[in-house]
């Protein structure tokens, strides 16, 4: 470890802390090392360089106040063999080409836009809850109601570039030059970049299809091909576009709500509570609508509750930084790999009390659920979206959707531990039993699911079957057959 570097784990010759970096669930042996070596410690794997920021006053300093400096992505060999010289917006370093995209994104889901995006939004979370209703046993798959390829697209792209991935390429340069026979992940990567192709450019078809025959459904796409020189963005870029939202968009939203649906059966006075309130502000004549979240206070603490107690990115995506760095006494050398710990920073006891329990009345008593006699100036509400400049852009449509789905769930069923079949004693849900790929979800897992009362089971049949005309817009335009003009 250079001598200006922050503090870390003792290295070894030539491989640095290579031997001991965790592969499995690695967050968690990040946080137990961001005790000992504070907020911003260092790694060495190999020659290779890697900060991790722990706290929410290091965010700030190491990346929110360094936007020009801290917004890259570090170079990922697994991501090269997949996407070539196409790009997609998460994994592109910063440059001209992230901020032609990005500038689209942040047109296309601003806080206004997404209001144009709410009657597909009400429709699916109308769909989710009529799911639940008439199937309750699946719920765990309803809320993942995703294009297969897709799924399938996300899988083989997290096992290539995940920490742990099969094999080590990202950590052992060596492994790069074993020729095809010996290395399975090189044909695995063209089988993504296939299936991402295929896919893509497909959807974008479909897209161009309905601009061209005056069929538009209001997708943002649309918008996209509308301005395209403006963007400055061509075929192959928009179409990636494309996939890069479906993947950053879908598994995030439903592994959330999963933890959601969770929470809520294990905490079964957090979910009572806030039932109560949600009585008493829709009551049961009418159905949820996203302007209620305002009057809801202690569902908006149980929202935030969750994202803090099961990060859905518990180390966000890496950033690098383009030039050296001096924090404090230290230099972070250029092209450093740079982790947000989001677990770390939600579980950090000089900010959170009790930091490992579910308490959302931690955020009734301070807006950003910190214990009292913490000084709040520059903290965020939502280090579970990253930092700086590479912020998710995704936030208020994942926000749409969670608060439209929670207080669905919330309305109309009553969420439950399972009980044992032979001695009707409940069975726990293990929050700690959770898959990190892209994303970290539960393991599935049981849930006694019911309707709240008959009547609201009524609506909810009543509201599905109006949702039929947003949904008729959209059908058959999220799967593409092999006739597409794709190459
Ligand atoms: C619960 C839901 C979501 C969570 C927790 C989440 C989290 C994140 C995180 C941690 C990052 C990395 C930020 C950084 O590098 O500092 C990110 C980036 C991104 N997210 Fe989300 N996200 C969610 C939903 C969405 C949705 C719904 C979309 C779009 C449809 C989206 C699109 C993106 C994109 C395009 C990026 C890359 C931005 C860039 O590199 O400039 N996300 N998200």
């Amino acid at each position: 470890r250079e001598q200006d570097l922050p503090p870390g784990p003792p290295t070894v010759a030539i491989i640095g802390n290579l031997d001991i970096f965790p592969t499995v669930h690695p967050y968690l042996k990040l946080t137990e090392w961001a005790k000992a070596y504070g907020d911003i410690y260092s790694l060495k794997l190999g020659p290779k360089t890697v900060v991790v920021v722990s706290s929410p006053r290091a965010v700030r300093e190491c990346i929110d106040l360094r936007g020009s400096t801290m917004s890259g992505r570090p170079y990922m060999y697994g991501v090269e063999l997949i996407y070539g010289d196409a790009v997609d917006l998460v994994l592109v370093d910063y440059g001209p080409t992230w901020k032609a995209l990005r500038r689209t994104v942040r047109d296309a889901l601003s806080g206004e836009a997404c209001m144009r995006h709410l009657p597909i939004q009400h429709a699916e979370a109308t769909q989710l809850m009529y799911d639940f209703l008439e199937n309750p046993q699946n719920f765990y798959t309803h809320i993942y109601s995703i294009v297969e390829d897709i799924d399938n697209d996300m899988r083989l792209i997290g096992d290539l570039v995940k920490p742990g991935g099969t094999p080590p390429i990202e950590l052992i340069p060596i492994l790069r030059y074993i020729p095809e026979r010996w290395a399975p992940w090189k044909a695995q990567a063209r089988e993504v970049r296939a299936l991402q192709r295929r896919l893509y450019f497909g959807l974008l078809d479909l897209c161009i299809d309905r601009v061209d025959n005056e069929k538009r459904n209001g997708c943002f796409i649309e918008d996209v091909l509308d301005h395209q020189e403006e963007y400055g963005l061509d075929y192959e870029k928009i179409a990636y576009l494309i996939g890069t939202l479906m993947v950053a968009g879908a598994d995030t939203t439903a592994v959330y709500l999963r933890f959601f649906v969770a929470c809520m059966a294990t905490y079964s006075d957090v979910q009572a509570r806030a039932q109560q309130e949600i009585d008493s502000v829709i009551g049961s004549s009418r159905t949820p609508e996203v302007d209620d979240i305002d009057s809801l206070p202690f569902l908006k603490a149980v929202i935030n509750e969750v994202h803090r107690f099961r990060p859905t990115a518990p180390l966000a995506i890496p950033h690098t930084n383009t030039v050296d760095e001096r924090i404090g006494n230290f230099v972070i050398p250029k092209d450093s790999t740079i982790l947000l710990n989001v677990w770390g920073i939600y579980r950090h006891e000089d900010y959170f009390e009790n930091p490992n329990e579910f308490l959302p009345d931690r955020y009734m008593r301070s807006e950003y659920g910190t214990k009292p006699g913490v000084d709040t100036t520059g903290l965020r509400n939502d280090y579970g979206f990253g930092a700086g400049r590479r912020i998710c852009p995704g936030m208020h449509l994942a926000n749409n959707s969670i608060i439209l789905n929670v207080m669905n769930f919330l309305w109309a069923f009553n969420f439950n531990v399972p009980k044992d079949s032979v001695t009707g004693e409940p069975i726990a849900i293990d929050l700690d039993n959770n898959t990190l790929d892209l994303t970290l979800g539960p393991n599935p897992y049981e849930c006694d699911i019911k309707p709240r009362s008959e009547a609201k089971a009524n609506m909810i049949r009543a509201r599905f079957a109006a949702a039929g005309s947003t949904f008729a817009l959209f059908d058959n335009q999220t799967t593409v057959n092999e006739t597409s003009k794709s190459k």
